[in-house]
């Protein structure tokens, strides 16, 4: 079939895709999967994708044509379509924001589309004048951006222009992969002579005689060569060459300059993790861990999604890494997701041990070429066969997954909160797995509330591991009282006599210790004294928090960030008192009772970067530093053999969240975090501090119970109508005007309760009722979980569309959240 038509996705967030007509010249030669150069609206070039072809005009007349290709291959596979389309749709986002959020910037540069002169361009053809400007305004020898011209020729049109000029073929659109993406390259040295000419060799030993450095830096390159004997010739690294001859960059040069030695640049992957010890088998499982081996493969056999329900340290990641060697036998693919980037850095460690090259790592702190880098060679199938990533990897071009593991299961952060399509990675990575026909092995010792429901159900396996690795007993957790501590002073700073104790005494010992606080920055806020002012941010309705590095507030939720005042804005008084706990003053009065002790801290701010972590992590690992205070970041997966105490600074923290799940995660995370202490050697110790040390999640936290937790939660569940019992779906209106946002909730609500009558909650203002300078309000859809959420998205999305058929409801902006958390 020669196709006519082609259904293209535009990445924006507007419903459906986009039809476009396949000019002859192009219709051999386009695929599904490729990306495509169209215009939308009013002349502006977007990236599109195509989605598939056909033969069937469109009802509207004029159909515009493809531009221009950008790949003269598919970057995306039938698979990623299908699965980008059940996202679309179970989370009520357009086939645009899927498309955002799934590919790395690099390949979706949208509005940055290149165009060059066609250097084989018809000396002949003749240019309009606009055509003229157009054609002046590109520079002779570099591809340059549409913004650019358009600012070159001060003319909003420009894409016009450029498109007459491309159907004379007079320049030429291009964004290949290859284009945006620069292949890394080292610097090499190699001989600029004939080795085999005795003469010739004999010649330039004369010449350097006067030449020391010159004369020592060739013998060096000679050796590491082996250039002059008959084995073969080794290729000899710039790098290499000056460490090895102690040589300065000047010597080298000179002999370059001679022409005795010459530079040439050499191609790297960017994928390659330093494998330095040669590939160790992996390690072989102990008596408890080889029977929950061995019934996850038989769960397998009748289901698809198995839960690995095995405590702190039980070695999970070992049975991992047995089920991965299994899949990758058969030439499929795994999938290995982790919810926080830090974890990658010690896992990266444990499985290129057994993997090497066959492992890459995705997430979004790498660069977009090292993306692209394991975009590619997956598409391509060049030898990646495991891939451990954050949420972001579920998008990859896998073309046989045999096996998902989602390793911590429960962690929120697998949730994408910020933007459309608001996914959660695990019930995306199920789906994802199915499309393949997948194994999945959730893994985590504080399973979720509806994934052990589901176990319990008989929905997915159950495989449970109740022992520790070296069958050291659960740490022993204690709370202590702070109230009664600050009533008899028996505290100093934030801390009570009984942690710093505690943390002295494993001090004393050599022992590591981990304190846990879920709060970076200095002081969550600042007060005036006076007048009980709190300096709160310009764009959103929340209080500053207080930075104490950068002498800053700073607003956790924009960026917005301020000196902090002389004074009292308000009322003038001269000084305004920091209220509050955070990791940063944490870390502030550790150093002032501890002074010997060396002390980092591993939190946002300080490890907003891949080598950030790497460095904090490796320095704790290898017991450089003694005392590790983090946010949730420390709570989770690491595993370190020297830490005998956990401290909680203020559990209260965790209770007083509101929302449904404050208990379930108060839980987890105090669990999480417990898990930290005494993993090697002996029994591990917790102090949890708290204002509340009544509070019912505690006893079920101290007595590691997770059942009982499971029990009251599911209890609480159903009485309120939620998750698992009901499904959820959060509406989230917004507009710069506040009274149009209100006016447009309460109308949709009345709407909607004629549809789905108390299944619908609110308007309400959310905690922050205000962001970027947007107003909030939000609703809530409650579907109880036996009935068809489709259906009911369906009736939700032609209200919304009444709604907005409504002149003064257009602007108002309408997002929104499934399942969310
Ligand atoms: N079979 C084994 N042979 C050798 N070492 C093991 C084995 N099983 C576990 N270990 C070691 O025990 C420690 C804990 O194992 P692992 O990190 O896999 O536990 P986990 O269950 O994933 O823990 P968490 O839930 O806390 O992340 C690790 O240092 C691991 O190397
Ligand atoms: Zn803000």
């Amino acid at each position: 079939m020669t196709p006519r038509f082609a259904e293209v996705i535009m990445p924006l967030p507007i419903e459906g895709t986009f039809t476009y007509s396949v000019p002859e010249e192009l219709s051999s030669i386009v695929k599904i999967g490729m990306r495509v150069v169209v215009t939308f609206g009013t002349h502006r070039l977007y990236t599109g994708i195509i989605q598939y072809l056909h033969l069937i005009p469109p009802d509207t007349k004029n159909v515009k044509p493809i531009f221009s290709l950008l790949d003269e291959e598919a970057i995306l596979i039938r698979p990623q379509l299908d699965f980008w389309e059940w996202m679309a749709t179970y989370y009520m986002a357009s086939l645009g924001d899927v498309y955002v959020a799934a590919l790395p910037s690099g390949l979706r540069l949208e509005n940055e589309t290149l165009i060059r002169r066609n250097p084989e361009v018809d000396k002949t053809l003749s240019f309009s004048s606009r055509e003229s400007r157009i054609w002046n305004a590109i520079s002779e020898d570099r591809a340059c951006s549409i913004q650019e011209l358009i600012k070159r020729t001060e003319s909003k049109h420009a894409v016009v222009w450029i498109k007459s000029l491309m159907d004379k073929k007079a320049v030429i659109v291009s964004q290949t992969i290859t284009d945006t993406y620069k292949p890394r390259t080292i610097s090499m040295v190699k001989a600029a002579f004939n080795k085999d000419n005795e003469q010739e060799v004999q010649t330039i030993f004369e010449r350097l005689k006067r030449a020391e450095k010159q004369l020592s830096l060739l013998i060096t390159y000679l050796d590491l060569s082996q250039l002059l004997s008959k084995q073969e010739t080794k290729p000899v690294s710039k790098q290499t060459l000056l460490e090895k001859s102690g040589a300065s960059v000047a010597v080298l040069n000179g002999l370059v300059d001679k022409k005795i030695l010459q530079l040439y640049d050499q191609p790297v992957s960017r994928l390659t993790h330093e494998i330095t010890t040669p590939l160790q088998e992996a390690a072989s499982l102990n008596l408890f861990q080889t029977k929950a081996y061995q019934s996850l493969l038989d769960e397998w056999k009748t289901k698809q999604t198995v839960l690995l329900h095995g405590v702190t340290s039980s070695g999970k990641t070992e049975i991992y890494i047995h089920a991965i060697q299994k899949v990758i036998a058969l030439g499929r693919q795994v999938l290995y997701l982790v919810p926080e980037i830090a974890l990658t850095t010690q896992l990266t460690h444990r499985l290129a041990r057994v993997f090497g090259s066959k492992l890459g790592i995705y997430h979004s702190k790498f660069n977009d070429n090292e993306r692209i880098e394991v975009w590619k060679n997956l598409l391509h199938r060049e030898g990646l066969q495991i891939i451990l990533g954050a949420r972001s990897s579920i998008f990859l071009p896998f073309h046989d997954l045999g096996l998902v593991i989602i390793d911590e299961e429960h962690e929120t952060s697998y949730k994408q909160q910020d933007s459309a399509p608001r996914y959660h990675a695990r019930d995306a990575a199920i789906m994802l797995a199915h499309l393949h026909s997948a194994k999945v092995l959730l893994g985590t010792a504080t399973p979720s509330i509806e994934t052990y429901q589901n176990a319990l159900s008989g929905k997915y396996g159950f495989v449970e591991l109740k022992q520790r690795y070296e069958g050291i007993t659960l740490p022993r957790v204690a709370s202590v009282d702070l109230k009664e501590a600050f009533r008899k002073k028996q505290t100093a700073g934030h801390f009570s006599d009984t942690l710093i104790e505690a943390i002295s005494g494993a001090l004393s010992r050599r022992e590591q210790v981990i304190l846990f606080h879920n709060r970076r920055g200095y002081a969550p806020y600042v007060e005036c004294p006076q007048c009980a002012y709190v300096p709160k941010c310009k764009y959103c309705d929340v209080s500053l928090t207080y930075h104490k590095q950068q002498h800053k507030l700073i607003c956790h939720y924009c960026g917005f960030s301020q000196p902090l005042p002389d004074r009292c804005p308000s009322c003038g008084n001269n000084s305004l008192k920091i209220k509050g706990l955070g990791t940063e003053k944490i870390e502030d009065e550790v150093s002032q009772f501890f002074p010997n002790a060396k002390i980092s801290r591993l939190d946002l701010d300080v490890a907003n970067t891949r080598k950030g972590f790497e460095r904090i992590i490796t320095a704790f690992e290898q017991h450089e530093t003694d005392i590790l205070i983090g946010t949730q970041m420390v709570a989770k997966g690491l595993d370190f053999a020297n830490v005998s105490l956990v401290g909680v600074l203020n559990a209260d923290v965790l209770f007083h969240y509101p929302d449904f799940r404050a208990h379930e995660r108060a839980f987890q995370l105090l669990s999480q975090v417990s898990g930290r202490s005494g993993r090697k050697g002996k029994q591990g110790n917790v102090l949890i501090q708290t204002m509340d040390p009544n509070h019912a999640v505690l006893p079920q936290v101290i007595a590691h119970d997770y059942i009982s937790m499971f029990r009251t939660q599911m209890k609480e569940r159903y009485e309120f109508c939620y998750p698992p019992y009901y499904r959820l779906i959060v509406i989230n209106l917004r507009h710069k005007d506040e009274n149009t946002v209100h006016h447009a909730s309460e109308r949709l609500a009345k709407q909607l309760r004629k549809l789905f009558s108390d299944r619908v909650l609110g308007p309400e203002i959310p905690p922050i009722g205000r962001l970027h300078s947007w107003y909030m309000r939000t609703l809530l859809l409650k579907i109880e979980s036996n009935r068809s959420s489709n259906a009911a998205k369906k009736m939700l999305k032609e209200t919304i569309a009444e709604l907005q058929a409504e002149a003064p409801f257009q602007s108002v902006q309408i997002n929104f959240d499934v399942d969310p958390m």
